[in-house]
């Protein structure tokens, strides 16, 4: 067998508060591969990645590189060796250009403009690629930032690039771009570790996979052996029981509308949008990313300051802002959860109590008796989160638990209408089949729910009607057992007849 560019030997990590995320993990990457590395929310995946990027020391265990047993105090140390990480929140700096961030690394003088300029060239070639050297990086797309970033990995010379959930907010275009540029770079000889949930990616991009539970590797061969339904075996330990799609229409759903919207506009892409919904409604959003799916669920929220339009709630007007629509029983839950969803200096109780912020004595530091202490419970139970208990800062979690977090902080209490973007993106396969159960008994217990996905496999499987968005237009409706993910798609798309405005 080739010897390993990299591998981890029975190392082990423990963080201060006791957690033991890693235990005698194992790890061999081959020169020239891509290494699929899977696992549940808070199996170590990230705690792996950290420790070969020079983030985390290992408490126990070895790590080698090209053979040599290797100690990286600072990512500075492991990038000098050769390995790039691109972090799922690509820290890249915003208002200098492309080709200023992706020579930010590299050694040498970087203000040589030329010789850069041409070397940038050379880059571009190798990734087969097109991009702007002279555009600000802030005025970049995702997945245009995500191919910047393995550029400045390139740049670096880096033979090992670890990518973590690189196309989690991709649309399915820049999803293809980043494949074919990593398969391209590995036939010429870069090394890849690729962290995704997507069991279909790592099926089809990498050429061996291994598999943590727990912290600890539970299989690793050649990913041809495997198949999705083994890979999640591993991944969860268990068969996973899929979430039935709906194939009859929903039980009887009537009553006047739990959330009516009238005339919605807003300059972020959202035009002339009416509809209704009513308890014991999912109604999904399909659309491709930047249809103005989430804009919509923003304007309806107040959650964005120029929209314009009506918004009732069972009959009663809601004022514009994120307040009055909590008043009103409305709840938001962002993609961007760690921005916008979650207080990091608070512990997961707290946050979870966070919607009812007013009835809490201010400055508290320990759960108050019953109650609070007990819906954490409960959430950290409903959604299987991997923590310590209701005490854990949330920065401690990983980042699928800390996802399971802001869902959960708003299951409960006096929410009516729940509002979800992408509410299974970054989570594992096992915790996306409980958060679409617990969004069917959601509506099931009489609240309304708006859900916009990319998968529209998903807004099937829970959906009871579905509204195709596109230029910020609601251009079709359909009951959700009687469309397929087809004909979403070619309606995304803008093909097909267009239908309807949706106006329940
Ligand atoms: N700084 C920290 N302090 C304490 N515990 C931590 C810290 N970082 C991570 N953990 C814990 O270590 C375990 C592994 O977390 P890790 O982030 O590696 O999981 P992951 O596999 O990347 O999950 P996800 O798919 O959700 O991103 C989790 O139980 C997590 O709560």
């Amino acid at each position: 067998m080739t010897a390993p560019l990299l591998s981890l030997e029975g190392v082990g990590k423990s963080f201060p508060n006791g957690t033991v995320a890693l235990r005698g993990a194992r790890l061999n990457v081959l020169p020239g591969s891509v290494h699929g590395l899977v696992g549940a929310n808070g199996a170590g995946k990230s705690t792996m990645i950290k420790v070969i990027a020079g983030v985390h020391a290992p408490t126990t265990g070895t790590v080698r590189w090209k053979g040599e047993e290797v100690v990286w105090r600072d990512p500075g140390s492991a990038r000098k060796a050769g390995v790039a990480t691109i972090m799922q929140h690509v820290p890249l700096a915003p208002s200098l250009t492309v080709l200023e961030n992706v020579f930010l690394g590299a050694p040498g003088p970087w203000r040589l403009p030329r010789a850069r300029r041409a070397e940038f060239a050379g880059l571009l070639e190798r990734v087969n690629y097109l991009i702007d050297p002279d555009a600000e990086v802030m005025d970049l797309a995702i997945g245009e930032r995500q191919m910047v970033a393995i550029l400045q990995a390139l740049a670096i010379g880096a033979e090992l690039v670890v990518m973590d959930e690189p196309t989690a907010s991709l649309a399915e275009g820049e999803r293809q771009v980043v494949f074919e540029v990593v398969r391209r770079l590995s036939a010429q000889g870069t090394a890849f570790l690729y962290v995704s949930h997507f069991l279909d990616e790592v099926l089809s991009l990498t050429d061996r996979v291994t598999v943590l539970r727990d912290g600890t590797v539970v299989e690793e061969g050649e990913t041809d052996a495997y198949d999705e339904d083994r890979l999640v075996q591993a991944i969860v330990g268990r068969d996973l029981l899929a979430v039935e799609r709906r194939t009859a229409p929903p039980a009887e759903i009537s009553g006047p509308a739990l959330l009516a919207v009238r005339e919605l506009n807003a300059p972020a892409g959202v035009r002339d949008v009416s509809f209704e919904v009513r308890p014991g409604e999912v109604v999904g959003f399909a659309g491709l990313l930047g249809s103005g799916r989430s804009e919509i669920l923003h304007a309806a929220y107040g959650a964005d300051p120029h929209a314009r339009g009506e918004v009732r709630v069972a009959g009663e007007k809601v004022r514009r802002g994120p307040r009055a629509a909590v008043a009103a029983g409305m709840a938001l839950v962002p993609e961007d959860r760690n921005a916008q969803g979650l207080i990091g200096t608070f512990p997961i109780w707290k946050n979870i109590s966070l919607p009812d912020l007013p009835s809490l004595a201010l400055g508290r530091v320990i759960p108050g008796e019953g109650a609070e202490t007990e819906r954490a419970a409960r959430v950290i139970e409903d959604l299987g989160i991997v923590c310590p208990g209701p005490e854990a800062m949330v920065t401690e979690l990983s980042g699928g638990n800390a996802q399971k977090v802001v869902f959960g902080k708003w299951l409960h209490g006096g929410t009516r209408i729940l509002m979800l973007d992408e509410p299974t993106a970054g989570v594992d396969v096992g915790a996306k089949a409980d958060i679409l159960e617990l969004v069917r008994g959601f509506a099931a217990r009489g609240g309304a729910v708006l859900m916009v996905s990319s998968e529209f496999e998903e807004i099937l499987a829970v959906a009871t009607r579905v509204f195709v968005v596109r230029e910020g237009r609601i251009v079709a409706e359909r009951p959700a057992h009687e469309t397929s993910e087809e004909e979403l798609l070619m309606l995304a798309n803008g093909f097909g007849e267009g239908g309807a405005q949706g106006a329940a």
